[in-house]
């Protein structure tokens, strides 16, 4: 005789939304940001303790049931950034050990990509390292905006999605109706992502700016590749840090009869003493996004902060759905 089950087994569930299965959190870095995208997906952040020890160590943990579930956890590396790095590890680990079945580790900023390369004898490139990191602590899956350098993908060996803040920027630029127009890299390393830029502005001229560095954190502008006299300069670099590079740029581009000069750049850094060079005149507006949080006292009259949630949030429910994410940049 076939003995029932003494235990009262539930029926198997005929059919699973993907929603049942995907789960995101936040660490601490930029909770607004976090809200904004579950809001999107019409989803809650999922419930976690984040704490510090006496002795300064952090503590996590996932506050339900994660076992089989598609775990997403947003964390952009910003400043301080080892901290926020270290927290990102530890909420993998976290999960990981929870039996999720995959965990997304959302970067919004990748901090640490500057060392890309070696520049110098004897240097650690902290860009692999970190991405060592992660994938060491446990994540399956990538999400990060606009990289310093694209080739940071391939420093990891699991599937990468790279996403751009450009169309946020473009929408709003266009908005404003800019005539004779010139899109402007501030340096070598923003000349693919200008380019990209322009194409999508009308196909907007391109000038290139021959930036150096004697020494870390100082920039020096020599001369500007293009024609900029006459016209409407808008600036595009992946982040702004002390702010200056891209404010030796504006001024070289005023000097060489630019009517006048916008910034756009998707992360907001904003190390002192970037905000007395930001507002100091020389830039018209300073766009970014909210990858980076930014806090009331860096926010300036020139400053406008578009939100890049809504994207993020569509780019997450298309990794969980299995559908294209290339297709929402062409
Ligand atoms: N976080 C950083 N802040 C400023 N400079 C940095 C940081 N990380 C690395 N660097 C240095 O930047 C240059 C990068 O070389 P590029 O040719 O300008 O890309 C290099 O000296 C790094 O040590
Ligand atoms: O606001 P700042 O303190 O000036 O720093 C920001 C700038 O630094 C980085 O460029 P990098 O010097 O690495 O040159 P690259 O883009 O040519 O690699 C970044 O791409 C910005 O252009
Ligand atoms: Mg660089
Ligand atoms: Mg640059």
């Amino acid at each position: 005789m076939i003995r029932s089950a003494t235990l009262p087994l539930p029926l198997p569930e005929q059919s699973v939304s993907p929603h049942d299965r995907l789960r995101l959190f936040s660490g601490s870095a930029n909770v607004p940001l976090a809200q904004e995208v579950a809001r999107y997906l019409g989803i809650d952040l999922g419930p976690m303790v984040r704490k510090r020890f006496s002795d300064g160590e952090l503590y996590v943990q996932i506050q339900e049931s994660i076992r089989g579930c598609d775990v997403y956890l947003i964390q952009p590396t910003c400043c301080p950034v080892n901290d926020r790095l270290m927290e990102l590890l530890i909420m993998i680990d976290a999960c990981r050990r929870a039996s999720a079945r995959q965990v997304t580790a959302v970067i919004p900023y990748y901090g640490y990509a500057r060392a890309d390369r070696k520049t110098a004898g004897r240097e650690s490139i902290t860009a692999k390292l970190v991405a060592n990191l992660i994938t060491e602590a446990g994540a399956g899956r990538i999400l990060a905006m606009d990289l310093h350098s694209a080739q940071i993908q391939g420093y990891f060996d699991i599937p990468f999605d790279h996403v751009y803040g450009s169309p946020i920027l473009l929408d709003y630029l266009k908005s404003k109706q800019l005539t004779d127009i010139v899109v402007v890299s501030p340096d070598v390393g923003g000349v693919a992502r200008a380019r990209a830029f322009a194409k999508k502005l009308n196909d907007a001229p391109l000038a290139i700016i021959d930036k150096r560095r004697q020494a870390h954190n100082v920039a020096e502008v020599m001369n500007v590749i293009g024609d900029v006299r006459g016209k409407t300069a808008v600036l595009v670099d992946d982040m702004i840090d002390t702010a200056g590079t891209i404010c030796e740029g504006a001024k070289l581009l005023r000097r060489e009869g630019a009517r006048q000069v916008y910034a756009c750049a998707t992360h907001a850094v904003f190390s002192p003493p970037a905000i007395e060079r930001l507002s100091s005149g020389v830039l018209e507006e300073v766009i970014v996004t909210n990858t980076i949080p930014v806090p009331e006292e860096k926010r300036f009259p020139q400053l406008t902060v578009l939100s890049v949630a809504n994207l993020l949030g569509e780019t997450i429910w298309r990794i969980h759905e299995d559908s294209s994410v290339s297709s929402m940049f062409r």
